[in-house]
């Protein structure tokens, strides 16, 4: 591992009831990255991070975690780590702040720590409502900053923002920014492609095998996939033909016009000349890139 490497981890393998839910995984986020972690549901990311944290015992593999032994220093990491789970809770009858000096002491760490991280993350004109009366966004706030308050270098966020609006997401994802170039690290599963976006790098994995791993630019270019858009009076039954057309992946409807995938141009030329339309060269999304790398997976599986 080098200095600037916060997780450093290869063949993490986890079997629960002897099926195999992470098979043989390797994953390298530096320090200081954002790195996303997408895939199906039940594909092994939640998994993949409660070993990563410390929480579970991989089957096979190893590695570091902030420069630490992933076997044998699971205690020195769950130290280090902030990890907000998908289904985070709180005492619903206590205010904000009673909630966050509960988190504290468990930590050890001082009263002062409470105020910090209340006026850190805007929480301190409301500090005294209770966390049963918050919205969403204020309640992924909240739990946000009780997986900060001990400064932690590292943190994992398992679906963070899942239900909450465009506006709180978006001034979540400015927090993750601000603390990334602060230098922590974050390691962050999400369903949306926005935030995908949002990441330095991402991760994909399928049936417990990451599949890829790069910058967002990197992970469409290298699924070659080819974009036409075509505009038709009656899309739906165009896309209805289109889809049974040798040579098209996925036809996908945006407005009135239809987005046309596959990997070969020219197939994919021939297959709209022959419905007397053309195609307009447009950019593959990660969404196709990301259906397109499920369906490889699945037949693979089988
Ligand atoms: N403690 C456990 N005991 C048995 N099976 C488990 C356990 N934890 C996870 N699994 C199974 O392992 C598989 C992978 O689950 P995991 O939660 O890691 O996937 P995920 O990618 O995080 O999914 P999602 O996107 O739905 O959150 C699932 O089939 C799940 O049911």
């Amino acid at each position: 591992m080098t200095a600037a490497t916060a997780i450093d981890v290869t063949g993490l393998t986890k079997s629960f009831g002897g099926r195999r839910v992470v098979d043989n995984v390797a994953l390298r986020v530096a320090k200081g990255e954002i790195a996303g972690f997408l895939g199906p549901n039940g594909s092994g990311k939640t998994t993949c991070i409660r070993m990563i944290c410390g929480l579970l015992t991989p089957d096979a593999g190893s590695g570091t975690v902030l420069g630490l032994d992933l076997r044998r220093q699971q205690r020195a990491i769950r130290r280090q780590v902030g990890y907000m789970t998908q289904k985070f809770s709180f005492y619903e009858d206590l205010s904000i702040e009673e909630n966050l000096a509960f988190v504290a002491g468990l930590y050890g760490l001082p009263r002062q720590a409470v105020r910090d991280t209340l006026e850190d993350l805007g929480l301190t004109s409301r500090r005294t409502q209770l966390a049963g009366s918050l919205s969403g966004g204020w309640k992924q706030r909240l739990a946000l900053a009780a997986c900060i308050m001990h400064q932690p270098r590292l943190l994992l966020l398992d679906e963070p923002t899942a239900g909450v609006d465009p506006k709180a997401r978006r001034q979540f994802w400015d927090e993750i920014h601000a603390r990334a170039l602060g230098g922590m690290t974050v390691l962050v599963s999400t369903h949306y492609m926005d935030e995908a976006e949002r990441c330095h790098r991402i991760n994909y994995i399928a049936y417990g095998r990451l599949v890829v791993s790069g910058s967002v630019a990197e992970v469409i270019a290298g699924a070659g996939l080819v974009t036409l858009t075509v505009r038709s009076a009656r899309p739906g039954a165009l896309a209805e033909r289109l889809r049974r057309a040798p040579g098209v992946g996925q036809v996908e409807p945006f407005g009135t016009a239809l987005h046309v995938t596959g990997t070969d141009r020219a197939q994919l030329e021939a297959a709209l000349a022959a419905e007397g339309v053309t195609g307009q060269p447009a950019e593959t999304s990660l969404e196709d890139v990301f259906i397109r790398l499920m369906e490889l997976s699945e037949d693979n599986v089988r």
